[in-house]
């Protein structure tokens, strides 16, 4: 339990408070409906509605402190309701954020904090890190689009967002990964939860760089304003990890940042380099310079924004205080998030690759990363997500088109929309219906008809929200697990039980 008062830090923020010292607080929410008795609501004007309007649902639900930015509609709750107290202050999202730091006992400044943006490989790149500093001895959990983790494996948490949690979700997962030992936590700092403030009153020791180039512009409107939102999160660390080859923001970080500086890359000079990549059976082969010095290494990933993703994990490891030798140790130990090119090593004959790439860039991304691999005919799963914007439906079968043998397509998070009317997007975009394309509105179904059109030699590649637990149906998430889809058709087919 916390004291409100006892939350100086969000002081600069508070306008004034009025009614009685409040008792402690035993829960902290911006949703009314997850309101606990005597806990604190703080009211959030988001985008579609506004936190204000649902005070009378939080005090029904026990909230005893009120934080608003609205004056008027706090006064008139105050004038019904003199028992509680309401805090106004100017910046709601800043106060709950601030307010989690003290409601969690600031845990956060007692682990090390690395933070990961750019526009592709946060999770990748994420969970390349939690691998190997857990290899080298520092217990460390993640948080991010593949969920939230601790040292050992994935948690239940339910996020509010897909990615990067609300400032007082983050807070309590912060304090769990604590009290479960972790020295470390690496995170996922998307611009979106950035520019929201989510990340608020956190200071990183390591903030990490991936690239940059358009998305989510539908949310920040200009490149400008979405650079600016990712380029905050080195305004908050200690030291910082570049990748020397991106030009979308690289140059900005490096001029603009005073802590500690690391570059990484593959094309340019930089501190941690890679070179001569090749791809082999077991991974890539390539060379790794580090310190003037050059190592071989084979390390079980694909593709070479993959290798980019690797270079930005070891070099936070280096910048961590590890020595080059002793991550070479434990390279073989990496782990990619499930679901990025995610390759299903025991089905007989043919392969199988779950890649995230639901973006035409990230198909394109995926065709690459499978161009030194040998089969006979492509088998390729596309998706359209029924609760992302429509006009991205059909730039899915652009990007594939005339690369496949056969095409299944199917629905994502179908959400409100009618899956019938998404495929139809999505299949809009080819110029050419192809010969052999199915329509399966369900994803299970989907995953079980590209498996049956494989036949010996075939690669499938099963492409989407490869790796949630759940799909998106008219606003209910309904469990869903593709490897139970896998699973059951291995068994069925194969008699394989695992996978
Ligand atoms: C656009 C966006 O960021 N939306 C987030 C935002 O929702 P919102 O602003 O629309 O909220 P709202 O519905 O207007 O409600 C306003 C306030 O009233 C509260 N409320 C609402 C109803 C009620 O009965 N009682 C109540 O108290 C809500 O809890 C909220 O605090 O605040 C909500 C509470 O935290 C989030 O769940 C929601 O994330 C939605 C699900 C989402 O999809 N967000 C995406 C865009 C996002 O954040 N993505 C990024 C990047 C992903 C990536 O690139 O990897 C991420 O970090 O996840
Ligand atoms: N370093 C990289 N450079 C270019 N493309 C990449 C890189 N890393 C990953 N990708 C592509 O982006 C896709 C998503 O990768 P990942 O999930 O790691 O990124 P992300 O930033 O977390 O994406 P999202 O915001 O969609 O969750 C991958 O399937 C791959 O196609």
């Amino acid at each position: 339990m916390t004291h409100f008062s006892g939350n100086t830090d969000a002081l600069d923020n508070i306008v004034f408070i009025v009614g009685p010292k409040p008792a402690p607080i035993t829960a902290l929410t911006y949703d009314s409906r997850k309101v606990e008795k005597d806990g604190c609501f703080v009211c959030i004007d988001g985008h579609q509605s506004d936190g204000h309007l649902f005070i009378e649902s939080a005090i029904h639900n026990g909230a005893h402190v009120i934080i608003g930015s609205k004056k008027n509609i706090l006064m008139d709750w105050y004038y019904k309701r003199p028992d509680l107290t309401f805090v106004l202050v100017r910046d709601t999202k800043k106060a709950l954020a601030r307010y989690a730091t003290t409601f969690y006992q600031n845990v956060h400044e007692k682990m090390s904090l690395i933070g990961v943006t750019g526009t592709n490989g946060k999770t990748t790149i994420t969970a390349y890190i939690r691998s190997l500093l857990n290899a080298l001895g520092n217990p460390t959990g993640s948080i991010g689009t593949a969920g939230v983790w601790d040292q050992q494996q994935k948690l239940e948490f339910n996020k509010s967002t897909p990615t990067t949690p609300e400032s007082s979700d983050l807070h309590s997962i912060f304090s769990h990964l604590y009290e479960k030992k972790a020295s470390h936590v690496v995170m996922e700092a998307t611009s979106i939860a950035l520019d929201q403030e989510r990340l608020h009153g956190i200071q990183f020791n390591l903030a990490v760089h991936s690239n940059l180039w358009p998305e989510h512009l539908d949310f920040h409107h200009t490149m400008e304003d979405y650079k600016k939102a990712k380029l905050r999160l080195f305004e908050q660390a200690d030291i910082a990890v570049v990748n020397n080859d991106d030009d979308g923001m690289a140059p900005d970080i490096i001029r603009m940042f005073e802590g500690e500086l690391w570059t990484y890359g593959m094309e340019r000079d930089a501190d941690v380099r890679a070179r001569n990549m090749k791809s082999v059976a077991a991974g890539t082969s390539f060379d790794l310079l580090v310190d003037g010095k050059v190592h071989s290494v084979i390390v079980p990933i694909f593709g070479n924004h993959n290798v980019a993703n690797f270079l930005a994990a070891v070099t936070t490891c280096l910048a961590q205080g590890h020595g080059i030798e002793n991550i070479l140790r434990v390279l073989p130990l990496i782990q990619g998030p499930p679901g990025r090119f995610q390759v299903v090593n025991n089905y007989p004959d043919r392969q199988l690759v779950l890649d995230f790439a639901h973006s035409p860039r990230a198909l394109e991304t995926l065709f690459e990363t499978i161009e030194p691999f040998s089969y006979n005919r492509i088998i390729l799963l596309i998706t359209g997500i029924g609760i992302r914007e429509r006009h991205l439906r059909p730039e899915i079968a652009q990007a594939v088109e005339g690369k496949a043998d056969a095409y299944v397509v199917t629905v994502d998070h179908p959400g409100d929309e009618d899956p019938e009317i998404v495929m139809a997007d999505v299949v809009s975009g080819f110029t050419e219906v192809p010969a052999n394309l199915h329509l399966e509105a369900k994803r299970g179904q989907a995953i079980q008809k590209a498996m049956s059109l494989a036949e010996k030699g075939d690669l499938i590649l099963i492409t989407g929200i490869c790796m949630e637990t759940f799909q998106i149906v008219k606003g209910e998430r309904v469990p869903y697990h593709d490897f139970d889809e896998i699973k059951s058709f291995l068994h069925k087919h194969h008699a394989i039980t695992t996978c």
